[in-house]
């Protein structure tokens, strides 16, 4: 049995709170994956560079709409892959390595359960470990849920942690699942020659956003990708050789009845933490109904000396910039319990990297409207300015919610070009509590940036909130 000052489970979000302010203490590092987790190895940064590959693609597809003579060859995928994952598996290596050689942690690597109060046991190559340590951060993310209709049917399926290293591009793909993940790996994989069929249970995709946004996203891939929405998957079969030769490997069926032959199936149903594997209760450690591990403020667990933070908890949307503050914050309190700091998620953006890109933050006008406060709204179109002419840009557009009592911003909704970029500025407004009419005046937006479009849905709404006033007085 080893002891350790600190015992960190999990080398994702975990391992970033680590840093040389902890070089005194005797620290172990425990991870079943590779060092970065999710969002290194697969999720954010892989589908990122994927997406930023297929919006070249895009480009030169669509390039007569800027008078350029281009002939898009095709997307040389073999390439695309060694290019990004060897980048992304050497930056996991040497995370790896450099914790090995830091002097001060100890990296188990292997799965980990919890066998009483900041005990645990790890499974590692080399025979199993057992650690105790005075205080312990869980930090073991979640995974891909699988439908018992896929699992139980025995067939090949991909989630997203297998996805994005595919070795070829499928000629046909079913897409499980009409979410964040979806409509970022259904974009790449149309865009590298994949034919898509989407088949979501609500009747449109990325159901949470704001229903402005949702339609108008829904209406833009539907001419692309074939979507089946509301409907379900009742079953999955493997072809026989000669129906796999002409049709497809798989044949999926849906609750209307429909069959779809496919090559490949994506499950993108959304994801679940990791909770189940770890034994939290014989450390005493509390879960919510969906599993997640219950954390305050200050991001500490129900067992003392126990902090958690990322997927695996209920604090907040589960968000890479939001395990990012939380471990800032974790590893603040671990090193000034006396001056501890607390986690917001008052102002918490988030995009979807598709096209068009996708960026909110704050409240949806659907939630606005039924959370009661009394509110305006502005929504500018990208063709409504200098630089949406330029992209010769029809479908973008930014909606801003304001509150008619303060004058703040309590929603901001983009679809279009470059969404993830243009709504910080509502963010950072949003975050400082700057009024939406400080923020529309006083700074100077560049002309003809697209930013524009920004300041423009501002000032639309502020025109409502003076016509509601006058029309009060
Ligand atoms: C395809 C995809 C795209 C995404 N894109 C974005 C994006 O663009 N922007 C964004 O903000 N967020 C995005 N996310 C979400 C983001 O990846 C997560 O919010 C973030 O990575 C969570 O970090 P974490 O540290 O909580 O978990 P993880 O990064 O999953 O880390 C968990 C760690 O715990 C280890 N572990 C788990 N169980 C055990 C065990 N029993 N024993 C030992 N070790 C264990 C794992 O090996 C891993 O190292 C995306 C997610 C996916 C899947
Ligand atoms: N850009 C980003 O920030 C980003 C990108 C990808 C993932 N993520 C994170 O990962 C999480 C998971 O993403 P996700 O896309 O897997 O989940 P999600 O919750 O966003 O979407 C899952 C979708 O699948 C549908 N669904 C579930 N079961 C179904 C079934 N049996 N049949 C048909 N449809 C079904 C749901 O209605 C939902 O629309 C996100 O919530 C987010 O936290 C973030």
């Amino acid at each position: 049995m080893s002891h350790y000052d600190l015992v960190v489970l999990g080398a994702g979000s975990g391992n970033a709170l680590l840093d040389d302010r902890f070089s005194h203490l005797n620290v172990a590092l425990v991870s079943e994956g590779p060092f970065g987790g999710t969002c290194l190895n697969a999720g954010c940064i892989p589908s990122k560079m994927l997406s930023v590959t297929a919006e070249v693609a895009d480009s030169v597809r669509e390039s007569d709409r800027h008078d350029v003579a281009a002939r898009l060859e095709g997307i040389a995928w073999p390439r695309v892959q060694e290019r990004v994952f060897d980048r992304l598996d050497a930056n996991s290596r040497d995370g790896e390595q450099g914790r090995r050689a830091s002097g001060w942690v100890t990296v188990l690597r292997g799965r980990a359960r919890f066998t009483g109060e900041r005990e645990l046991e790890v499974r590692t190559e080399r025979g199993t470990e057992r650690v105790t340590a005075d205080r312990v951060v869980v930090a073991a993310g979640g995974r891909p849920v699988v439908p018992p209709v896929i699992a139980d049917a025995g067939v090949p399926y991909e989630t997203s942690d297998t996805v994005m290293r595919l070795d070829e591009v499928p000629a046909r793909m079913v897409v499980l699942g009409g979410g964040y993940i979806a409509a970022e790996l259904a974009h790449v994989f149309h865009s590298a020659g994949t034919a898509v069929t989407v088949v979501e249970q609500q009747d449109t995709l990325l159901g949470p956003q704001d229903e402005s946004v949702a339609r108008a996203f829904t209406e833009i891939v539907g001419a692309q990708w074939d979507l089946r929405l509301g409907r379900e998957v009742t079953g999955v079969e493997q072809s026989t050789e000669a129906e796999a030769d002409a049709s497809g490997t798989l044949r999926v069926t849906l609750d209307d009845g429909a069959r779809i032959d496919t090559d490949l199936l994506l499950v993108v149903a959304g994801r679940r933490p990791n909770s189940d594997v770890l034994d939290l209760d014989r450390a005493g450690i509390s879960v919510d109904e969906d599993g997640l591990i219950e954390v305050d403020a200050q991001l500490r667990t129900s067992a003392p000396g126990v902090w958690a933070l990322g997927d695996i908890t209920d604090g907040g949307p589960h968000l890479k910039h939001v395990a990012n503050r939380q471990a800032a914050v974790v590893a603040h309190n671990l090193l000034h319990p006396e001056k501890p700091r607390t986690m917001s998620y008052d102002v918490v953006p988030s995009a979807v990297f598709t096209r068009p890109q996708i960026a909110q933050v704050g409240r949806t006008e659907q939630e606005a409207r039924d959370s009661g406060p009394d509110f305006v709204t502005g929504t500018r179109r990208y063709d409504g300015v200098a630089y949406g002419w330029a992209l010769e840009d029809e479908q973008g557009f930014c909606k801003v919610l304001l509150d008619r009592a303060s004058g703040r911003v309590i929603g901001a909704h983009i679809l279009g070009t470059q969404a993830a970029t243009l709504i910080q500025p509502l963010v950072v407004a949003m975050t400082a509590g700057m009024s939406a009419r400080e923020l529309a005046e006083s700074p100077l937006w560049i002309h003809p940036a697209l930013t524009e479009v920004v300041e423009n849905a501002l000032r639309e709404a502020l025109g409502q909130l003076e016509e509601g006033a006058d029309g009060d007085g």
